[in-house]
C-alpha cells in the first residue's frame, strides 16, 4: 500500500487551484438517473470517490464518458439505458454517498434496491431519515438482507417532510426524489450546503421547479420528465479550508484560486479568529501567517453556515502549534476524534472530554510514523506532518484519493517536501 513522507518545517507559498466539490459532484452524477437526455457535468475532480459512483453508475445502465482538457475534467453521464436498480453491497460499502441513488431510481424507475449503508470510522451514520421520508412521499419499504428495497409502481406523490435532524444526504435524496414526484413536496429543516444548492441549480436547468434554494425550506413541484443539461461542480470549500489551515500551519501564505470567501465563511471567520489573514482576490483568496503569532480559538461544528464537520480534524491539528489553549466541540458526528491520538504522538497535547477536544498548544510537533481511518483526519494528519520536525510517514494513504485531487503535487508545487511511496519504495 503506497505511503506518504512528508519532512516538515517549510512554509507554504504559491498558487493552490481548488477543485471541483466531491461532496458536489456525487450527487450531481446521480441526477443522470432522473431523465433519459445528457447530463454534463464540468470540473469534476479526479478522486477515487468518482471513479467509485461512476462504476456504480454504469451497474445500473448509464453509459459514463469522461472528457478531458486542459483546464478541466468533465462527465459526460446519460441514463437512457438505467435498466437495474440494485446498487451492490460491494460498491456502497466503499462509498456512503452511493446511497445518494434511492431517491432517483425508486422516482423514475418505481423500484430500487440499495445496500444499507452501514457505520463507518466516524460513526453509525443511520439513513433512516432518508427512508422515513421517501415513505412519506409514498414508497414502500422494507429492509431485507441488509438492503432497502423500494418501490412505487404508481410514481411518488408529493408530501410536507419536516426533518427531524439536519441531513445533507437526506436533503439531496429527498429534492431528487421530489423532482419527479406528483405535486408539491416541501423539505423543512432542509440542509443549506452549498453542495445542496449546487444540486438544486442543477436540477432547475433539468427542467425541475424548486423555491427556497438555499434556504432551509425547499418546496418542490414534481414534474412529469426532466431534461439534460450542462453544469458546473461548485468549488471544493473543504479542500480550500484545509489548504488555507496548511498555510497556516507553516507560518506560509497561499493564493487559493476558484474559490470565494462566502463558501468558507464559518472556517475563515476561525480563521481570523486565530489571527490567519484572508482576502478575497481577483481569482480567489490569498491565505497569510507569514511572522504572524497564532493564537487558540475555539471551534464548534454544526450544519452549514456553522464550522463544517469536514474541517475539523484540520483545524484541530492547526490548533495543536497555537498559542494557548482551544476547545474543539463536535456535534455532527459520535465519533470523529480518531486523529487525536495521531496528533498526540506527534507531539501535541490534546484531551478528549466526551464530544469536546481540549488542545494546549505546543511548541512544536515531531514527525512519526502515523495512519488515520477516514478521509479528513488523514489529512490532518498531512497538515501535522508540514509543520513538524522531521520525517513524517503517513499510512493508508487511500482515505485521502477519496477526496484530495493531486494532494502531492499540489503541496510541492508550494514548496512542501513531500512524496508519494508506492508500495515496494514504502518503508
Ligand atoms: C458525500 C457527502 O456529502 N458527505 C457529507 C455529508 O454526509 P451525510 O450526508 O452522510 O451526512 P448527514 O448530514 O446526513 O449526517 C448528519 C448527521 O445526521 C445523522 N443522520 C443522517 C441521516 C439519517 O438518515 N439519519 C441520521 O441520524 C448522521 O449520522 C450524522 O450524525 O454531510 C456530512 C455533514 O456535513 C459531511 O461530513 C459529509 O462529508
Ligand atoms: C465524511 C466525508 O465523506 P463521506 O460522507 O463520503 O464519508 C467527507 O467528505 O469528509
Amino acid at each position: 500500500m503506497d505511503r506518504i513522507r512528508i519532512r516538515g518545517g517549510r512554509p507554504l507559498r504559491g498558487q493552490i487551484q481548488i477543485s471541483g466539490a466531491k461532496n458536489a459532484a456525487l450527487p450531481l452524477m446521480a441526477t443522470c438517473l432522473l431523465t433519459d437526455q445528457e447530463v454534463r457535468l464540468d470540473n469534476v475532480p479526479d478522486l477515487a470517490d468518482i471513479s467509485t459512483m461512476t462504476h456504480l453508475l454504469v451497474q445500473h445502465g448509464a453509459e459514463v464518458t469522461t472528457k478531458l482538457n486542459a483546464k478541466q475534467r468533465s462527465l459526460i453521464l446519460n441514463g437512457a439505458g438505467v435498466n437495474d436498480t440494485t446498487a451492490p453491497y460491494d460498491l456502497v460499502r466503499k462509498m456512503r454517498a452511493s446511497v445518494l441513488v434511492l431517491g432517483p431510481l425508486v422516482a423514475r424507475h418505481g423500484q430500487a434496491r440499495v445496500s444499507l449503508p452501514g457505520g463507518c470510522a466516524i460513526g453509525t451514520r443511520p439513513v433512516d431519515l432518508h427512508i422515513k421520508a421517501l415513505q412519506q412521499l409514498g414508497a414502500e419499504i422494507e429492509l431485507k438482507d441488509g438492503y432497502i428495497v423500494a418501490s412505487a409502481p404508481k410514481g411518488l406523490t408529493g408530501a410536507e417532510v419536516a426533518f427531524p435532524k439536519v441531513s445533507v444526504g437526506a436533503t439531496e435524496n429527498l429534492m431528487m426524489a421530489a423532482a419527479l414526484a406528483k405535486g408539491e413536496t416541501v423539505l423543512i429543516n432542509a440542509a443549506r450546503e452549498p453542495e445542496i444548492t449546487d444540486l438544486a441549480h442543477c436540477l432547475v436547468g433539468m427542467g425541475a421547479q424548486i423555491t427556497g434554494i438555499g434556504s432551509n425550506t425547499l418546496r418542490i413541484t414534481g414534474v412529469e420528465r426532466l431534461g439534460g443539461t450542462t453544469h458546473r461542480v461548485v468549488a471544493d470549500r473543504i479542500e480550500a479550508g484545509t489548504y488555507a489551515m496548511a498555510a497556516a500551519i507553516t507560518g506560509g501564505e497561499l493564493d487559493l484560486i476558484g474559490v470565494h470567501h462566502d463558501l468558507i465563511a464559518a472556517a475563515a471567520s476561525s480563521l481570523a479568529q486565530a489571527g490567519v489573514e484572508i482576502r478575497e482576490t481577483e481569482q480567489g483568496l490569498h491565505v497569510s501567517r507569514a511572522n504572524r503569532p497564532l493564537n487558540g480559538v475555539d471551534v464548534m461544528t454544526e450544519p452549514y453556515p456553522g464550522f463544517p464537520t469536514d474541517l475539523q480534524a484540520q483545524m484541530m491539528a492547526l490548533m495543536t502549534t497555537a498559542d494557548g489553549a482551544s476547545m474543539i466541540t463536535e456535534t455532527i458526528f459520535e465519533n470523529r476524534f480518531m486523529h487525536v491520538p495521531e496528533l498526540t504522538r506527534m507531539g501535541a497535547s490534546i484531551n478528549v472530554h466526551g464530544a469536546s477536544a481540549m488542545v494546549r498548544g505546543v511548541k512544536k510537533l515531531t514527525g512519526a510514523p502515523v495512519m488515520a481511518t477516514d478521509l479528513r483526519a488523514s489529512v490532518s494528519l498531512v497538515l501535522a506532518g508540514l509543520a513538524a520536525e522531521g520525517d513524517t510517514i503517513l499510512n493508508r494513504v487511500y482515505h485521502l484519493d477519496r477526496g484530495y485531487e493531486k494532494l502531492t503535487q499540489k503541496l510541492s508545487a508550494c514548496g512542501a517536501e513531500i512524496e508519494r511511496l508506492q508500495d515496494a519504495a514504502a518503508e
